[in-house]
């Protein structure tokens, strides 16, 4: 199975909006079986009937066609809006690592590419005694980081990528994201070439507020080319 792993600069850069985008680019071509996958998910929201649901999770099943149940994209979830292990602790609980990573082991047979979706940042808490950048490191994985549009980003992403590189890990690209609606910020001309030019990397592609991702230099972003078979698990 092949993978990439969906990393951001922040909690709220659009990691799931992006990591769902990518699933819907890669299903429409309709040449791969494609997973997605989240080791926890924290901060649970009640509909009108009163019942938790967690948007990262609903957003993920609706990317898959709702053709995979939600426990196996994501197979731990808590309510409160908290890194993972300090959410399960409120509940009195902690973070299953074994699961952390058979959950990940359920996907091997049914797909050819599986997406994996962080938590937070690269340094979130993800269990009692691992970050989220532990994780991805086991997985080695390419990383994409989604880094938000505007000012401020060219400190975020470099420091980022610095902390991808450290582990060892390839960097698939960056991605520029606009969750909340910017009004005039001059430097969202420039902010994806700075990256580029100080971080030595490419950004693939930009995703304006409620508008589709548009790649950069190519007609589209080759994500199954950019995913690799893992050697490490
Ligand atoms: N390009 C966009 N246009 C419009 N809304 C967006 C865009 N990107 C993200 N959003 C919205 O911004 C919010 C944060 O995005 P998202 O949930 O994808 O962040 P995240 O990085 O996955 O956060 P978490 O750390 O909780 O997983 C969501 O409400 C999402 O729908
Ligand atoms: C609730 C939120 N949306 C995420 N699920 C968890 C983000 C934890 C961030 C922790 C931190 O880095 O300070
Ligand atoms: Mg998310």
């Amino acid at each position: 199975m092949r993978g990439l792993f969906i990393t951001g600069t922040d909690t709220d850069v659009g990691k799931t909006w992006m990591t769902a985008s990518i699933a819907s680019q890669l299903l429409a071509r309709n040449e791969h079986k494609i997973g997605l996958y989240k080791p926890a998910c924290s901060g649970s929201v009640r509909n009108e009937e009163g019942r938790l649901y967690w948007p990262d999770l609903e957003h993920l099943y609706i990317a898959l066609r709702e053709q995979f149940p939600r426990d196996r994209i994501c197979p731990q979830t808590f309510e409160a809006p908290l890194a993972p292990p300090v959410a399960a602790a409120a509940e009195e609980k902690q973070i299953d690592s074994e699961l952390l990573r058979t959950g990940i082991d359920w996907w091997r047979e049914r797909v050819d590419m599986l997406l994996v979706e962080g938590v937070g940042g690269w340094y979130c808490p993800l269990s009692e005694d691992e970050m989220v950048a532990d994780f991805a490191t086991e997985l080695a994985f390419p990383v994409v980081i989604v880094a938000r549009l505007g000012l401020g980003t060219i400190n975020h992403t470099l420091l980022t990528l610095d902390a991808v590189r450290s582990r060892g890990l390839t960097v698939a690209g960056v991605i520029l994201n606009e969750p909340v609606a910017l009004e005039g910020d001059a430097s969202v001309e420039s902010n994806a070439e700075q990256i580029e030019r100080w971080g030595k990397t490419s950004v693939l592609g930009i995703s304006r507020h409620d508008q589709h991702y548009q790649p950069r230099q190519t007609e589209e972003t080759d994500w199954f080319g950019l995913s690799v078979e893992s050697s490490r698990t």
